[in-house]
């Protein structure tokens, strides 16, 4: 798989934030999204997800014949925020993603209780999500990227509430996701100590202030 970005340029509210992002992620390939405060980088991430759309350029995703395919349908998407609800305990929520995420049952993925376990928080699956540490609730935000295998992981700082032990599980689960032949693209201020991830600095690709309309061609 390909995960490839042409000429993107993006801006929120009617500023222009970047252009000319362009960048070609094959699969095992990891990409750290790097800059200041306010530069863009979840606005990128929401693009690349389908969330928001590019005021220029494209980005697709490839099989290995080359053939482009339905992106959302091959990616997950972890934003600041967790997607959990929080009086639902986590197994609950883990187990609402499975099936929401994969109703045929044919993509794979970690059982609730594996996902749970795989981030070693074993023993807490029957709390609310809400009674969770910040921490805790990412770790269980990680754990949603297991329970159905998508190759291309969009992740926007994964590791900022969790500490160094988390952290560095957090990177031995992304190693394992990339060793299987997924992606990874990252928004993130701290290093993610994911071997064989490349940085882009968005700084790079800054607009000046420039006045644009969200999705529409400005020059
Ligand atoms: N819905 C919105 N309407 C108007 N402006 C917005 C909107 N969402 C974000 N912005 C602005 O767009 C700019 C880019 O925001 P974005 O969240 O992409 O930056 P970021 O690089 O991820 O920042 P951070 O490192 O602080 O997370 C910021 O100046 C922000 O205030």
């Amino acid at each position: 798989m390909q995960a490839i970005a042409e000429g993107l340029a993006g801006g929120r509210g009617g500023t222009a934030l970047f252009q000319d992002v362009s960048f070609a992620l094959e699969s095992g390939a990891g990409l750290a999204i790097v800059g200041e405060n306010g530069v863009g980088k979840s606005t990128l991430l929401r693009i690349l997800a389908g969330l928001l759309p590019a005021a220029r350029g494209t980005f697709e995703l490839r099989d290995d014949e080359g053939a482009v395919l339905i992106a959302h349908e091959h990616l997950h998407y972890l934003s600041h925020r967790n997607a959990m609800k929080r009086e639902l305990s986590v197994h609950d929520n883990l187990d609402f993603w499975k099936s929401f995420s994969d109703p045929s049952g044919d993509a794979g993925g970690l059982s609730a209780e594996a996902a749970i376990a795989a981030v070693e928080l074993e023993g807490i699956g029957h709390l609310p999500f809400g009674y969770l540490s910040t921490g805790q609730q990412r770790r269980i935000g990680v754990a949603r990227l297991l329970v159905t295998r998508r190759p291309l992981w969009l992740l926007d700082e994964p590791t900022a509430a969790l500490d160094l032990r988390s952290s560095r599980l957090f990177a031995a689960l992304a190693e394992a996701h990339l060793d299987d032949g997924g992606l990874l693209i990252a928004a993130t201020h701290l290093p993610l100590g994911v071997d064989g991830v490349e940085t882009f600095d968005l700084a790079m690709a800054a607009v000046p202030d420039t006045d644009c309309d969200d999705g529409e061609v400005w020059m």
